[in-house]
């Protein structure tokens, strides 16, 4: 049967897609549709409308699943944030486990995997150490921030997400405050005009110390000292910049910086290695977490104290400081030149003597080295973004070829694709682990350990 846009169908939602949606069927026609828990009987109504599958919304949930709850969060539905609060914890991890798994055998083509089972979080709420929050207007004129709502950018306001820290909700008054009493305009999309873009919020749990960047389309703030003034009635206050960003793109930060007041970094601790984070650096977002899926990468490392190791993508130099306390040496390279004299100095910071840190891509800096001066590696850490490797940085590590390669991954998709290449006939996949860095959403960070075959 053919089913069209606007019709209406009762399902059994009886799998979950990769983004948490609930899947059912009718006649063969399978529909995506968002908010629906597996195991629901919905209603549904047809929003888009292909062939054989088609996307619904959900209009009403006939019988709950048992796997379904109240989400914590009020406006859960609406906010981009959050996809699967509506499911169980223990079902999100299921979940998680399973789109692991899936992208493990569909595009790596790996066969019965045995996983290690999945590392939750006993208090999946409040984990998040760094938010971002868009600034502009809603229909009455008002001056409001919180989180997208999915796939669009309209602002659903809230200041006091469930997943972040409370001292976010101090930090937007004050900045909200501050831009209605000096009539600041949130910059505009659509225009292209306005001035405050973006509110970034990071808290070091370990340290209560908090860093404030706001991100602007100018140079200036109107009544800078003022705002300083009322910012550092917050507790733990350490550090307020400026990013400059006039470019009409959908990137958040812009490259230049300008420190209003105290130091240009924060610092947190994972384990026993004390990192200074700066605005533009990637830091992991959930600490608990963090150290968790750093104890995997070491063990999976398998460093004995006499192995040479490169750690590419390595940010601030966090699994490289971690990785260096067991390796003889470590090298780590990273894009982002802020990122590196973070690394440089978090490494002097722990009297950590035996790394070297590079500025540039990996895919760039891991043949160069190797050609030119030779260097090799007993052991290969990589920790890309989402996209995963460059191809030409997965050739040079065949052509390498270190006793082990440890990936850390937070797509599964890209992994499997990487692995792919990696393990057609040189590595051999030897164990894989996955943590929920990301509860409450569809996210889940990978790490496997890969051993040389004798060939
Ligand atoms: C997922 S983060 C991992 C950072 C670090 N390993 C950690 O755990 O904090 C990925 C990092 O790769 C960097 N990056 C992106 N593309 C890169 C490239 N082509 N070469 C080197 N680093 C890159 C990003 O700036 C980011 O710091």
């Amino acid at each position: 049967m053919e089913f069209r846009k606007n019709d209406i169908l009762t399902l059994d939602i009886e799998d979950c897609g990769v983004d948490g949606e609930g899947i059912g069927k009718a006649d063969g026609f399978t529909v995506f549709v968002k908010d629906a828990v597996i195991g629901d009987r919905i209603k549904a109504k047809i929003i888009k409308a292909k062939k054989n599958y088609g996307y619904g919304s959900l209009m009403e949930v006939i019988t709950p699943s048992p796997y379904r709850v109240k989400p914590a969060c009020s406006i859960a539905r609406q906010c981009g944030g959050c996809q699967i609060q509506a499911l169980s914890y223990e079902e999100q991890l299921k979940f998680k486990e399973k789109k692991v798994r899936g992208h493990l055998e569909r595009i790596g083509g790996f066969k019965d995997l045995e996983m290690e089972p999945i590392m939750g979080m006993e208090e999946p709420y409040h984990y998040r150490n760094k938010a971002q929050f868009p600034v502009g207007k809603n229909k009455d004129g008002k001056i409001i921030t919180g989180f997208y709502a999915g796939r669009t950018h309209s602002i659903i306001e809230n200041r006091d997400c469930i997943l972040g820290v409370k001292q976010n909700k101090d930090v937007l008054d004050c900045v909200i405050g501050h831009m209605e009493k000096y009539h600041i305009q949130p910059y505009d999309e659509t225009t292209g005009k306005g001035l405050v873009r973006h509110i970034m919020i990071r808290y070091g749990f370990h340290t209560d110390q908090i860093m404030v960047c706001l991100i602007l389309n100018g140079d200036k703030l109107p009544a800078e000292k003022a705002l300083v003034e009322s910012l550092c009635e917050i507790p733990g206050m350490t550090s307020i910049t400026i990013n400059v960003n006039k470019k009409r793109n959908n990137v958040i930060l812009g490259n230049q910086l300008r420190l209003l007041w105290g130091q240009s970094y924060i610092t947190d601790s994972i384990g026993n290695v004390s990192y200074q984070i700066s605005p533009l650096s990637f830091f992991q977002v959930n600490p608990i977490q963090t150290e968790k899926l750093y104890g995997k990468a070491l063990e999976y490392a398998g460093l004995t104290g006499n192995e040479t190791v490169w750690d590419l993508y390595c940010g601030i130099g966090t699994i490289s400081l971690f990785l260096a306390q067991r390796a003889k040496f470590v090298r780590g390279v990273e894009i982002v030149p802020q990122a590196i004299d973070n690394a440089r100095e978090n490494a002097k910071i722990n009297g950590i003597e035996n790394v070297e840190f590079f500025v540039g891509k990996a895919e760039e800096v891991l043949p160069r080295e190797y050609d030119k001066n030779g260097i090799y590696a007993d052991v290969i850490v990589v920790d890309p973004p989402r996209k995963g490797c460059d191809e030409a940085l997965l050739n040079t590590i065949l052509k390498m070829k270190p006793e082990r390669v440890v990936y850390v991954s937070c797509d599964s998709a890209t992994l499997a694709r990487d692995l792919k290449i990696l393990c057609a006939e040189e590595y051999e996949l030897k164990r894989v682990s996955t943590t929920d860095m990301f509860p409450q959403s569809t996210h889940v960070e990978t790490v496997v350990g890969l051993q040389r075959k004798d060939i």
